[in-house]
């Protein structure tokens, strides 16, 4: 594949991405778009839950068994190494969009919180939640995480460095700021629907799992002594400080090495 070619591709995922999330944000607080977690076409009770957990799941299985360092490593044998990502990031996209195009609302009231300044403080809470998520990224390696650097750099025929082990700024605070972020997004509404709850406990399950048992694996995997020590020090999403040990291992400096 020729590198402007692959260049073209990831800008293009790369902006599939972007209107995707932000479409994200709407959908989910339930207003400002034509299509959002509280409307759509009605069914019945038992089929609307069904075809929500279907899309749910499917979003699951794709996106955490897509990222398994076992399947990237068995798909690059077909897809180049430098859109590997761009595609991960495309077919993420794709499957977000079907779960909004397809949910079916489940508009039961579950809360309602009718003082003005309340609802507006659950808002404010929501779009905190959103930006933590946004500035996360930036702070791992934004067009990283999304695949514009990989190409940007086989476009320039140089080879990209490894991103570096971050524990800076929210990173200090708790281990998934960003997943936080979600968490704080979905949850902070001061219209809390049946389908909307199923969304947000569903999300907040998935997300609970996917990080203990499937990304700090891989990140104990990759850094070693560096992440146990870091899952020593700071805790995993909220943030609550951890009680400091002072023996030696905790106070042992370790090198920071890089992420693959
Ligand atoms: C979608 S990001 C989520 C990061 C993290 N779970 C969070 O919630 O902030 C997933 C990528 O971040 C990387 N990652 C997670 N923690 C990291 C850290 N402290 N430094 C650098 N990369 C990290 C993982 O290796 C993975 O490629």
């Amino acid at each position: 594949m020729s590198r402007l070619l692959a260049l073209l591709y990831g800008a293009v995922s790369y902006a599939v991405f972007l209107v995707t999330f932000l479409y994200a944000i709407p959908f989910v607080a339930g207003f400002g778009v034509p299509k959002h977690i509280d409307n759509g076409d009605p069914a019945p009770f038992l089929v609307a839950l069904g075809i929500d957990l279907a899309l749910l799941g499917l979003f699951a299985v794709q996106h955490s068994g897509m990222a398994r360092p076992a399947f990237k490593r068995w798909w690059t044998r077909f897809v180049p190494a430098p859109i590997e990502r761009s595609t991960f990031v495309l077919v993420s996209s794709a499957v977000l969009a079907l779960l909004f195009w397809q949910w079916r609302p489940l508009p039961q009231p579950v809360w309602n919180v009718d003082a003005a300044a309340l609802r507006g403080t659950l808002l404010a809470l929501s779009a905190l939640g959103w930006l933590l998520v946004l500035s996360s990224t930036f702070l791992i390696n934004h067009f990283d995480l999304f695949g514009l650097r990989q190409v940007w750099f086989h476009a320039r025929q140089r080879k990209a460095m490894d991103e570096p082990f971050v524990t800076r700024a929210f990173y200090r605070i708790v281990r998934h700021p960003l997943m936080l972020g979600f968490l704080i997004a979905f949850w902070a509404t001061p219209t809390m629907t049946l389908g909307h709850l199923l969304f947000a406990a569903m999300t907040t399950g998935y997300i609970l799992v996917a990080v203990k048992f499937l990304e700090e694996r891989d990140l104990v995997a990759l850094y070693g002594d560096t992440y146990r020590d870091y899952q020593r020090r700071v805790p995993m999403l909220l943030p609550w400080p951890k009680r400091q040990r002072t023996d030696a291992a905790t106070s042992t400096a370790t090198p920071q090495p890089t992420r693959h």
